[in-house]
C-alpha cells in the first residue's frame, strides 16, 4: 500500500477489517482532505457489508478560525449525502495564549470519548496518515525524545477510556487526496497547517528538502515501526529484569533494591527502570528521561568509589532515590513546602 493513487476498496477492507465486529465507532472528521477521505473510504467500506459497526461522524469545533462552523457544516452535509448521523462538539473552555494547539488537542480528544460513550462506539477512528508520522518523528527528534519517544504513533492507544484508532497510518496523504480527486469530493484547506509560528508545519515545510536526501515519510515511518519493535522488546526485558530484582529481595520492602543486581543490568534497563520507579512514586508526574539518565550515570560514578554509607541521595519528579552500597531506595518525597507567610 505504498501507492500514492486512489485507495482501492480492497486496500481499504484490509485496513479497516479490525473494525467489522465493533458495535459502533466514532469517525473524528475535522474537514480536512484526511479525514474527509477516511469518512468517504468508511462509509464505502461498510455500504459494501451486509452488516458492521454503527458510523458516528464528529466535528469539533475549536471556535478559533471564523470558518470552522461553516466547515463542521459542510462535514455534517457530506455525512448526511452518505446516509450517516454527524454531530458538531464545540470547545467552549478557557483558550490559553500559549501551548493553544496541545490545549485544542486535550480538549478535542476528550470531546471525541464523550462522543463514543454516548454512541457506545468502541473505538474513535482519526485520519492520521504516514506523513503525519514522518512529521511527528521529527518532532520528538527536535525535542530530543528517546527509543520510545521516536516509536511515534501506534495504531491504536487508549485516551480517556475510549481506544483511538489510526487506520489510515500506512497511507500518504497523496493518496488520501487522490481518492477524493477521484471521487468528485471538496475538503477544506486550513490554513494553520502551513502557519509557521507552529513547530509541525515548519517540519512539513522541510519534508520535500528531506525526502530529496531520502529521509522522506516512507524513511522516517519505517525508523518509527522500528523503534517500536525494539522499544517493546525493550520493555519486555525490564519487566524480565524487575521480576529478577523482585526475586532478589525476598521480604524485604519492594522499595529497597539489590544495588549489586541494578547496576548489573544494560545501561537502557537501568534508565527504565528508574523511570517506572521515579513514576510510580513521584508526585510530580513524569520524570525526564534525560533527569534519569544524568542519574544513573551518577549512580554509576558513585558505586565506583570505594566509599561506604550513602552514595548518592537525590530527589527527582517528586520521588527520594537513596544509594548505598548495597541497597537502591526510591520513595515519595515528603511534600514541598509552601512558601512560609509572616505573620501579621
Ligand atoms: N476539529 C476536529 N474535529 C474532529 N476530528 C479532528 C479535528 N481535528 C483533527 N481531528 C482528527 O484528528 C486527526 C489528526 O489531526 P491533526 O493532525 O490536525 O491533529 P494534531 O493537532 O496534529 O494532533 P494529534 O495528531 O495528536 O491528533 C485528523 O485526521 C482527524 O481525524
Amino acid at each position: 500500500m505504498s501507492s500514492d493513487g486512489p485507495v482501492a476498496a480492497a486496500d481499504a477492507r484490509a485496513l479497516f477489517a479490525g473494525f467489522a465486529g465493533a458495535p459502533a465507532l466514532v469517525l473524528a472528521v475535522s474537514g480536512g482532505p484526511d479525514s474527509i477521505a477516511l469518512l468517504w473510504l468508511m462509509a464505502r467500506w461498510r455500504r459494501a457489508r451486509k452488516s458492521g459497526p454503527a458510523l458516528h461522524v464528529v466535528t469539533v469545533d475549536h471556535g478559533l478560525r471564523k470558518e470552522s462552523a461553516a466547515e463542521a457544516r459542510e462535514v455534517k452535509r457530506l455525512a448526511a449525502s452518505l446516509g450517516l448521523p454527524h454531530r458538531t462538539l464545540r470547545w467552549t473552555g478557557d483558550k490559553p495564549k500559549t501551548g493553544l494547539p496541545a490545549a485544542a488537542r486535550d480538549a478535542r480528544y476528550r470531546l471525541l470519548a464523550r462522543a463514543a460513550r454516548t454512541a457506545g462506539a468502541s473505538h474513535v477512528l482519526t485520519a492520521h496518515t504516514r506523513d503525519d508520522q514522518a512529521e511527528t518523528v521529527l518532532m520528538r527528534m527536535a525535542r530530543g525524545s528517546g527509543l520510545t519517544g521516536l516509536a511515534a504513533m501506534t495504531d491504536q492507544t487508549e485516551r480517556d477510556g475510549i481506544r483511538i484508532a489510526r487506520p489510515l497510518l500506512p497511507l500518504s496523504k497523496a493518496a488520501l487526496i487522490a481518492t477524493l480527486d477521484k471521487a468528485g469530493i471538496a475538503y477544506a484547506v486550513d490554513p494553520t497547517n502551513a502557519d509557521p509560528h507552529f513547530t509541525r508545519p515548519r517540519l512539513r515545510a522541510l519534508m520535500p528538502v528531506l525526502a530529496a536526501e531520502g529521509l522522506g515519510p516512507h524513511a522516517l515511518a519505517r525508523l518509527a515501526a522500528r523503534m517500536a519493535r525494539a522499544d517493546a522488546a525493550l520493555e519486555l526485558m525490564a519487566d524480565g529484569a524487575e521480576r529478577f530484582l523482585a526475586l532478589r529481595n525476598p521480604g524485604r520492602a519492594p522499595d529497597a533494591i539489590d544495588a549489586g543486581a541494578f547496576m548489573g543490568l544494560a545501561e537502557e534497563i537501568r534508565v527504565r527502570l528508574l523511570l517506572r520507579m521515579i513514576n510510580a512514586v513521584g508526585r510530580e508526574g513524569p520524570a525526564e528521561l534525560g533527569k534519569a539518565e544524568s542519574l544513573a550515570l551518577a549512580m554509576e560514578q558513585a558505586m565506583e568509589g570505594t566509599r561506604s554509607g550513602i552514595l548518592l541521595k537525590q530527589t527527582l519528579a517528586g520521588a527520594v532515590i537513596s544509594l548505598t552500597r548495597h541497597r537502591l531506595k526510591i520513595a515519595s518525597a515528603p511534600p514541598r513546602r509552601a512558601a512560609s507567610r509572616k505573620r501579621p
